[in-house]
């Protein structure tokens, strides 16, 4: 035999190596990540905990920072680092900016994908996205409401003065408030009378409860898509028809606006005003835009904004009462910044750091969405070295992250301070850090971070400045959680206020 040429040799010795590396990797990044092993068919669906985001933590802490776990016969994925979460959420944000609708999503979101939460990125998803956070949520639109937002507040500050020593509901008291908010802000003034606006507001709040509990149920049809067109928990059937209702609500509020045109009244400047202009254009010659998104659009808002806020709002509360320093120390920098004169107005915000501390602190703690939205892979990819299903669902756990020893001293203290300084600075809304992002991070980041900041910002600064509160004699401060699609406190906040404005009048100004 004859010897090999040197050149054969280097290309043997180059070859063999490179091709042993190729067929390591591609085994290698074709496996899932570790994960339960789970049960045949039903994979780890017996032993999942309702309380998904701790549950997930504690299947991080066996397995790995990214893990893989089989329910029904999908695959999901939970990350819980942030480096990784860095991979998806920027590094490979293209990749990653799908979603996987639930069944129960799709049949309350008018006709499946008209909004934006469950809307692939494309042509349709940046024109309702552009609408939302160019039009209704920037700060110029948030402007052209001020004076809505306003008489919302002082309405809330004058019932909270007629209930001044008895037991008050906090969190539903600003689920109220915060809905009355946003849909003034959606559609101003027109729903006429304040009882006929009282009507449409208390039925909106019960459907949005029935809508939120419902996307938060475990649903077969989830699990097992081959068996969606049945129903079998009837959820589709409910949604449906919650669809239904709110369609009839969204119907008349949209004709009265129409009817007012053709009148010739006054000219809104709200949200309704301009998706109404986009429907008669017919969309923006990139996708185009139906009754259907007007009021897929509308949903987004409400079921997006109502509960996000008013549980921080909630949480902020009840880590105070845990914490009276921080709240005396919130107070102190009203009563210098405002005084007790006045009532506090949204112009103060930006002078109340410590404020703006307190509500850093509470959503790092508490993050209104702790698995966030889940986003999908729209082909397989590769994260940390493991297989991820194109069409899987993505968790990645906030929660834990804002948790995580390893960047946060004493994690599970409610310590505001943790903001101050330049060191503090950088923890922000921006979704830039990625041990710190309780609105998300990336193009799927949070569309309505500019009326989240003002409306918790202002809700908490109001309860404070006009009121001292404590808890029902006997009653413990309590900060267990409840999963749900937004986490909520499992005890509601029960407290009673006492006011502390200088004068009575000022409650009724
Ligand atoms: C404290 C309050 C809030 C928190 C903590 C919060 C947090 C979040 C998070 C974590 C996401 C998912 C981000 C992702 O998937 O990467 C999200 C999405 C979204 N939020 Fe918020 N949110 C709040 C308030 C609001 C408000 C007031 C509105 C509107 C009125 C709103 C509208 C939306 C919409 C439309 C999306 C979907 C964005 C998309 O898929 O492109 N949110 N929010």
């Amino acid at each position: 035999m004859q010897p090999m040429a040197p050149a054969n040799v280097l290309y043997a010795a180059l070859l063999v190596p490179t091709v042993l590396y190729l067929v390591v990797t591609r085994r290698r990044s074709r496996r899932l990540p570790p994960g339960p092993a789970g049960l045949p068919l039903v994979g780890s669906l017996p032993f999942i905990d309702p309380n998904l985001h701790t549950y997930f933590a504690g299947l991080a802490a066996k397995h790995g920072p990214i893990l893989s776990i089989r329910l029904g016969s999908k695959v999901d994925i939970v990350i819980t680092s942030p480096e990784l979460a860095r991979e998806v959420l920027r590094d490979q944000d293209s990749v990653f900016a799908n979603r996987v609708m639930p069944d129960a999503g799709n049949a309350v979101s008018f006709g499946g994908v008209q909004n934006i939460v469950g809307n692939p990125v494309g042509p349709m998803w940046r024109l309702l996205r552009r609408l939302c956070v160019h039009e209704m949520l920037s700060p110029s639109g948030l402007a052209n409401v001020h004076d809505l937002r306003r008489h919302e507040f002082r309405s809330t500050l004058r019932y909270l003065h007629t209930k001044s020593g008895e037991p008050v509901d906090v969190g539903a008291q600003m689920f109220l408030n915060t809905m009355n908010v946003i849909t003034s802000a959606m559609w101003g003034g027109t729903i006429g009378s304040e009882s006929e606006r009282a009507a449409v507001g208390s039925e909106f709040r019960g459907l949005v409860a029935e809508v939120t509990e419902l996307l938060g149920t475990p649903n077969v049809s989830d699990f097992f898509p081959a068996l969606a067109p049945f129903d079998l928990q009837g959820i589709r059937g409910k949604m449906e028809r919650f669809r239904s209702r709110f369609d009839l609500m969204f119907a008349k509020i949209i004709q009265q606006r129409m009817k007012a045109q053709q009148d010739g009244g006054e000219t809104a400047t709200d949200f309704l005003e301009c998706m109404l202009k986009m429907e008669k254009e017919g969309g923006d010659g990139k996708a185009p835009f139906t009754m259907d998104n007007v009021k897929a659009l509308l949903l987004d808002m409400v079921v997006g904004g109502t509960e996000t806020t008013s549980n921080t709002v909630e949480w902020a509360m009840a880590e105070m009462l845990q914490n009276p320093q921080v709240l005396k120390k919130a107070q102190q920098e009203l009563d210098s910044v405002v005084g007790r004169d006045e009532v506090v107005e949204e112009w103060h915000l930006p002078q109340l750091h410590y404020l703006r501390m307190v509500i850093k602190e509470t959503l790092r703690l508490h993050p209104a969405l702790p698995l966030m939205v889940p986003h999908s892979p729209s082909a397989a990819w590769t994260v940390g070295g493991y297989h991820v299903p194109e069409g899987s669902r993505v968790f990645v756990n906030v929660w834990a992250i804002q948790r995580n020893p390893l960047v946060w001293n004493e994690p599970l203290e409610f310590n505001p301070e943790r903001f101050a300084g330049d060191e503090g600075h950088k923890w922000d809304f921006t979704g830039s850090q990625f041990d710190y992002f309780p609105f998300g991070s990336g193009r799927r980041i949070c569309a309505g971070i500019a009326m989240a900041e003002k409306m918790t910002a202002y809700s908490v600064a109001m309860l404070l400045q006009a009121f001292d509160w404590k808890l029902p004699q006997g009653v413990q401060p309590d900060l267990s959680e409840k999963f749900g699609i937004v986490m909520k406190k499992a005890a509601p906040l029960v407290a009673i206020p006492t006011p502390r404005l200088s004068k009575p009048e000022l409650y009724y100004s």
